[in-house]
């Protein structure tokens, strides 16, 4: 079901289009993604970003053009394909997405259903291998010692942070991650993207990550992808933009009246 070659993209975006009913969201994308890249996708309020990520998993379907997401066209894939896909494609929201009242390993461990045949309640009732599994995915994310503690007693960094260990149970090959230090302070911010930076490098998996800090979006990614008013405006290796060019673009959408 996959493209196999080392070379192929982890993501092509082709001619991408997306309207909800008469509105126009997103024009005329195109984006080649790597496999490994950490890629920052920054732009103002509304500009289009989570639609974006959202046709990037399979949840819309785009108006026009094409998403090619390992080889594979979520739109058209069909069902089966389409579930299996969501395994290899990981997704990290702002608002953590994690069951407050269960324990850390818990919540981990749930990223590790969609490759089982029956729910599981409680950790006991998991493999051996992979209740090691998700310990050693905590031990990465800096948690391994706050692994019985409730979800909800933890604070929004580190919560942050067991969302991204359970998205490591599923051995996804892309992770797509919709503002997820949107809520934290600027220290927590950094600790949680420069985790998700560590464990993308360490397994060779792609990172798409929306954020509006631009300072971070320049400390953790290898390029930066800018969307205003629904078109791709920048597309650049990081190290070849600047923090202004950056809060230009947010600048330029005020003066516009968004
Ligand atoms: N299901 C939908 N139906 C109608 N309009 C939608 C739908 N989803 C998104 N939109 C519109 O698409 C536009 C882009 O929204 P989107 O959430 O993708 O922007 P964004 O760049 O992620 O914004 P933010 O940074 O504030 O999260 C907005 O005008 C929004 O109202």
């Amino acid at each position: 079901m996959t493209n196999g070659s080392p070379t192929a993209s982890s993501l092509l975006l082709q001619d991408l289009g997306m309207s909800f009913g008469a509105k126009t969201v997103l024009k005329g994308i195109n984006l080649d993604v790597k496999p490994g890249q950490f890629v920052a996708l920054v732009g103002p309020s509304g500009a289009g970003k989570s639609t974006l990520l959202r046709l990037i998993n399979g949840s819309h379907r785009p108006t026009e053009g094409t998403v090619n997401v390992l080889g594979v066209n979520p739109g058209t894939c069909g069902r089966k394909n389409l579930q299996k896909l969501r395994t290899q494609v990981g997704f990290v929201f702002q608002q953590f997405g994690l069951v407050g009242r269960l324990s850390a390993m818990e919540n981990v461990l749930m990223g590790a259903l969609g490759s089982l045949r029956m729910p599981r309640y409680g950790i006991s009732t998991y493999p051996a291998a992979l209740r090691e599994k998700a310990v050693s995915n905590l031990e990465r994310v800096g948690l391994a010692d706050h692994r019985f503690q409730r979800c909800d007693t933890l604070s929004g960094g580190q919560q942050q942070r067991v969302a991204i260990a359970r998205t490591l149970m599923q051995d996804a090959r892309i992770v797509l991650a919709d503002e997820p230090v949107a809520s934290l302070d600027p220290g927590a911010s950094l600790s949680v993207l420069n985790t998700l930076k560590k464990v993308s490098a360490e397994d060779g998996f792609t990172v798409v990550c929306s954020l509006h800090q631009v300072d971070l979006a320049l400390q953790v990614s290898d390029r930066v992808v800018a969307v205003r008013d629904g078109s791709l405006i920048l597309d650049t290796p990081t190290r070849e933009t600047s923090e202004a060019s950056l809060r230009g673009i947010y600048e330029k959408a005020k003066g516009a009246g968004s």
